[in-house]
């Protein structure tokens, strides 16, 4: 039977099959890992192959097999010796949550988490939330800084979770699709999630619960179905994403607007620093490239790999 990864609590994956029925499945012994080499086989959003294990028993069930991952997104534990657990795999879009305060967000974030979901190749919506609670040179903030990333080519709302404001807006692009909340903490995720699905409430607690009892050492990714066909994939504790394994000299390429530009810089291998002729110096001067978005880049480029790479992990 075919069917998509739910749930995972260690050794044991919930699948939901076509016919939309929950079994609780094992791996085989002898599973085959494609792919990466990580903590886990199987992540959550895996479309899998499994057969039921015996007639009594009807809902459990083995994987004996997973299809290959449109995308997926890691965590690397720096206690665990830097080892690659797969929190999530084939979504389809992924949100960030911005706030201009209370706590505000910093465009470092945001820039390194667009440079992530380009290089994950999936695609990145921002959403300015509480924009009931904003004065005058806030809401200024808000449209400079939507204005600034949708000339990149990326789609900005601004919502209010609280009074829902153009949460429908938000509903509409999830229809169809295996959605993800990023951000960081306090910006508002649980409050839209519960507006766009109140009966998701009790679930959330539950989670967040349990994490608070140190019940799990590890965070354990869950994919829920919405009412309006869609799903979420919550993922309790992880406020953004990381990536590693990026070169110095493929950063640019996750700038959209560098990438752009690519080919009109004198060197072929131009990190854009103090190389002469550059063409994305050139269109930083001319105010075609935005500073924070040249500033960005360039402390990902001479930052320290693992802070940058890293840090949007660490819980509070
Ligand atoms: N004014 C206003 N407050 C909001 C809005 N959305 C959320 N809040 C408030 O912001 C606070 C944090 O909201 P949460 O939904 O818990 O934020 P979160 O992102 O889930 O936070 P973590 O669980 O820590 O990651 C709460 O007090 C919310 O009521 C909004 O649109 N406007
Ligand atoms: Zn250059």
């Amino acid at each position: 039977m075919k069917g998509i990864v739910y749930k995972s609590t260690g050794s044991w994956y919930t699948v939901k099959s076509e016919d939309g029925d929950f079994y609780e499945c094992r791996i085989k012994g002898k599973f085959r890992i494609k792919g990466i080499k990580s903590t886990n086989p199987v992540a959550v959003g895996d479309h899998v192959i499994f057969e039921v294990e015996n007639a009594d028993e009807k809902t459990i069930g083995i994987i004996t097999e997973i299809e290959d991952r449109k995308n997926y997104i890691v965590r690397k534990s720096v206690k665990l010796s830097k080892q690659t657990h797969i929190i999530a795999s084939n979504l389809d879009q992924v949100f960030l949550l911005v706030t201009i305060k209370n706590p505000k967000t910093y465009t470092i974030f945001i820039d390194r988490f667009l440079v992530t979901a380009e290089a994950y190749d999936i695609p990145a919506i921002l959403l300015f939330n509480k924009i009931d609670s904003y004065d005058e040179d806030e809401l200024l903030e808000v449209k400079y800084l939507a204005a600034l990333y949708r000339k990149i080519g990326y789609t900005c709302i601004g919502i209010s979770a609280t009074t829902g404001k153009n949460v429908d807006k938000v509903k509409e692009l999830m229809i169809g699709k295996t959605s993800m909340f990023s951000g960081n903490s306090g910006v508002g995720k649980s409050t839209l999630i519960n507006a766009l699905e109140p009966s998701l409430k009790i679930k959330t607690t539950e989670i967040s619960e349990q994490h608070l009892q140190g019940q799990h050492t590890t965070t354990f990714a869950e994919m829920f179905d919405l009412s309006f066909d869609a799903q979420i994939i919550d993922t309790p504790g992880i406020r953004g994403f990381g990536i590693f394994d990026m070169e110095k000299d493929e950063i640019g390429d996750y700038f959209p607007e560098f990438f752009k530009l690519k080919g009109g810089c004198k060197f072929n291998n131009c990190l854009h620093l103090d190389e002469p002729k550059c063409a994305v110096k050139e269109a930083l001067e001319n105010d075609e490239v935005a500073w924070s978005r040249y500033k960005s880049y360039v402390q990902m480029v001479t930052g320290d790999d693992d802070t940058y790479r890293i840090d949007i992990f660490e819980k509070p």
